[in-house]
């Protein structure tokens, strides 16, 4: 029996850690943002002051007082977990996903009859309701079951910050000894991938009738590179088959979730044939659609300090990039916090502008913070092309062009074109491009058009931070990237 692969680690820059870093920061930093509001006030009524009391130093206010100060200011924001978008809502507030939900519960339903409910696909961009929606259904389920007397169980793992197989099987017997209330009994790391499944066996046999594992961004958990076939697949195979065999008595549905919707491709055929799941589809939202969730969500500030023109601007910025439904929630939260610091009586159109450029700056932050620098040359080149295109899309040859254009500005090694397409692909996993494959007739060659999910010129503002980017002059990148598009036919 071997030692498990706890030396399972990713070496891929972004790899998850550093995401982990961005995402703690992206979600703390509004807050640490310095006060805007200013505490030393000047009474204009006041007595005009002497020479000498001006150049004397006014005693400062005490941290006790400031912070008393702020406290006793009207807050704009009432219920503020209503614009976190990792608390999940009520069902009432859940809007326009009618069809999922119903698809969902029809499948899962099942476990309500002391049955085994099918493995469930379910992809789409992200903020696409993929997440809530199981856990609505879940609940529900979960609730009837205990009328019943069936043990029902929900086995949640996200799998974007798990390295390795061995990690992902650990956190699962985690999730599970947490939901059924006792202890694990096998350590993290040392032992065989094979114990861990053991005691997840053993945990769902003893306390569960049934259990749904859900398994969020599936497809990040990749795992060892010299593996021939990807963690996830190695999972998706595992779990599935212990459902069907002797391993687990309980029945067991595996929900996977991706925004890749590429994903089941390359989920190796073993595991295809044991996981066959049913598809289910998640679009993006559109504005209106944005616009009535934020609606449901409205009471998370206190009446009537919206202004009229917020929700649907929130909206119509969320809507521009993919219909993001956290999007436009962060969007409506970081509003209202910035309206509330500058100590204003209302939420204005100013503050979601504002907000609109903190969450995209943000967003872009939180992908290119643990990119490798060659990743960053591949996106800053394609940004670059975007930039200065009337459809904001770049085609892979013009950006490769530009990208060669980079490399050689600062010396750094130059892939092979198709290295570059790879790179550009590996980071459509963020959701901040996306791609099409194209052609211009059957004479010419196939391209790949690359589309950004933010703007382009905030992409190229970010990774300026990075001081190798920063040397190359901006106006050079700019006079290469028009010559290239003009040389496009
Ligand atoms: N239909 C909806 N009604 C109300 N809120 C929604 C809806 N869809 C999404 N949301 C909210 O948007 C946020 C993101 O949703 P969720 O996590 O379900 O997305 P997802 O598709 O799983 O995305 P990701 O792949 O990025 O995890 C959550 O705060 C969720 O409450």
């Amino acid at each position: 029996m071997g030692i498990d692969d706890s030396d399972d680690s990713s070496d891929e820059p972004g790899s998850p850690e550093d995401e982990t870093t961005a995402q703690a920061e992206l979600s703390g930093a509004s807050q640490s943002e310095p006060s805007q509001q200013s505490t030393a006030s000047h009474d204009p009524n006041s007595e005009p002051q002497s020479e000498e009391e001006t150049d004397s130093e006014e005693p400062s206010q005490s941290i006790e007082d400031m912070l008393l100060e702020f406290d006793n200011q009207k807050g704009l924001i009432r219920e503020r977990s209503l614009l976190d978008p990792n608390y999940v809502v009520e069902e009432d507030r859940i809007v326009g996903r009618d069809e999922q939900l119903q698809e969902i519960t029809k499948m899962l339903r099942v476990a309500l009859g002391d049955n085994r409910p099918p493995n469930l696909f379910l992809y789409g961009p992200s903020g696409t309701g993929k997440s809530l929606i199981t856990k609505a259904v879940c609940h529900n389920i979960s609730r009837i079951c205990e009328d019943r007397d069936i043990q029902f169980g929900t086995v949640e793992v996200n799998c974007q910050d798990l390295d390795t197989l061995g990690i992902a099987v650990y956190e699962l017997v985690q999730q599970a000894a947490e939901e059924a209330g006792v202890a694990v009994e096998v350590p993290k790391h040392g032992v065989a991938t094979k114990e861990k499944w053991d005691e997840l066996y053993r945990i769902v046999n003893d306390h569960f009738d049934s259990v749904v594992f859900v398994l969020d961004e599936l497809d990040m958990l990749v795992g060892r590179r010299d593996k021939q076939e990807p963690a996830y697949s190695r999972l998706l195979y595992q779990l599935s088959r212990a459902g069907t065999n002797d391993d687990l008595n309980a029945y067991i549905s595996v929900v996977a979730i991706s925004n890749d919707t590429k994903m089941m491709e390359s989920v190796g055929s073993r595991a295809v044939s044991s996981f066959t799941p049913e598809d289910v589809h998640f679009d993006d939202y559109d504005a209106n659609q944005l616009q009535a969730i934020l609606r449901r969500r409205q009471d998370a500030f206190n009446d009537d300090v919206v202004d009229d023109d917020v929700i649907p601007l929130a909206a119509a910025f969320a809507a521009q990039t993919h219909g993001d439904a956290r999007k436009a929630i962060d969007l409506m939260r970081v509003a209202g916090e910035l309206a509330e610091r500058e100590g204003d009586t209302r939420v204005r159109e100013k503050h979601v502008r504002t907000a609109q450029e903190k969450v995209e700056k943000n967003r872009v932050l939180e992908v290119v913070r643990g990119i490798s620098t060659q990743k960053k040359l591949c996106l800053y080149a394609t940004a670059a092309v975007a930039s200065q295109t009337d459809g904001g899309s770049a085609r892979s040859t013009t950006g490769y062009q530009v990208y060669q254009y980079l490399t050689d500005a600062i010396g750094a090694d130059q892939y092979h074109q198709e290295t570059y397409v790879n790179k550009m692909k590996e980071l459509t996993t963020y959701s901040l491009v996306d791609f099409e494959r194209r052609s211009h007739g059957p004479s010419s060659g196939m391209f790949l058009e690359f589309q950004f999910g933010e703007r382009p010129e905030t992409i190229l503002e970010t990774l300026r931070e990075d001081s190798r980017i920063e040397a190359v002059s901006e106006d050079e990148v700019t006079s290469v990237v028009k010559a290239q598009i003009r040389n496009q036919t």
